[in-house]
């Protein structure tokens, strides 16, 4: 069976679209694994798929490259609304977008029938992310106090630690040395594996910035680093305003390795605007 799809990416974090609106894609989770190869397959950090809603005006799925599913995304969702405008599925400027996480409100900005940039309301960000083991064994876990500027040792050095939840787990580490000289294929899976995350994390590091701006780089459960990651910005963002490097009802800017996005944060939402961009179009033997 033959099915066409979409490669589009925001800010560099690339996935395989698939229009599910009138015919469902088997197994997801295998063909995320096959597909998202670079090398062997169309190359992306996994897939995600456009689904029917009876609650919103679709709804997202995304997978991550080892076939997870994950709750949330921000940098998909801000494709699937382009997708969706552009395609004439749905051809208004402000939609809603069911999600794992609860359904998600986007605006969009358009010009000549194109989307240009896409601002979403992300909910409230959640601290209680972490869990702490209950034996020694591992065996059962019960949630912690939020954790904010936690001291945690990974892979022999102590990094202050905050965590978010923005419908899916970050953590979120300040640095002040540069995060470009960070080795994360050695660092990124000591936390995203550590005893603290039994459903694993994705993990932030930052530098503020002169401006108060934030260069971060992201290593994500699922995928390794990806150069962007939306709820990541946005976990960043709060974690920043929670130990005073922000200012809530700001606007705060993240530079990404592939772009930038801007977060707002409120006591009762955080709001991310950025790009979405399509990069080609295709058909896959499933
Ligand atoms: N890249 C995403 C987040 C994707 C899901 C994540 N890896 C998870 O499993 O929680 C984003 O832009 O938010």
């Amino acid at each position: 069976m033959v099915r066409p799809f979409v490669k589009m990416h925001g800010c560099g974090n690339d996935y395989i679209y698939f229009d599910c609106l009138r015919e469902p894609l088997p197994n997801p989770e295998a063909l995320s694994v096959r597909l998202s190869e670079r090398h062997f397959g169309i190359g992306g950090d996994g897939i995600v798929l456009i689904c029917p809603s009876h609650t919103a005006d679709a709804r997202m799925r995304m997978f991550n490259l080892d076939g997870s599913e994950g709750k949330m995304c921000g940098n998909a969702i801000r494709c699937v609304g382009k997708y969706l405008y552009e395609s004439g599925a749905v051809p208004r400027e402000e939609m809603s977008i069911e999600t794992l996480s609860g359904i998600r409100r986007l605006h969009l900005a358009t010009a000549g029938g194109e989307v240009s940039s896409v601002r979403v309301d992300m909910g409230r960000a959640e601290l209680a992310a972490a869990h702490i083991p209950v034996d020694a064994a591992g065996f059962g876990v019960e949630p912690c106090e939020p954790v904010i500027g936690r001291p945690l040792q990974v892979g022999g050095r102590e990094f202050a630690v905050t965590c978010v939840s923005m419908g899916n787990p970050h953590c979120v580490v300040f640095l002040e040395e540069d995060v470009d000289a960070l080795d994360l294929a050695r660092l990124g899976p000591l936390f995203e594996f550590h005893p603290l995350f039994p459903d694993r994390i994705n993990t932030e590091f930052c530098n503020p910035l002169p401006g108060g701006e934030f260069k971060m780089r992201v290593w994500e459960r699922g995928s390794g680093e990806t150069l962007a990651c939306g709820t990541g910005a946005c976990a960043s963002a709060v974690a920043a305003c929670l130990t005073g490097r922000a200012e809530w009802g700001h606007d705060i800017k993240i530079r990404l390795r592939g772009g930038e996005l801007t977060i707002h944060c409120t006591d009762e939402a955080v709001y991310m605007t950025g790009g979405a961009t399509t990069v080609f179009k295709g058909e896959v033997e499933l």
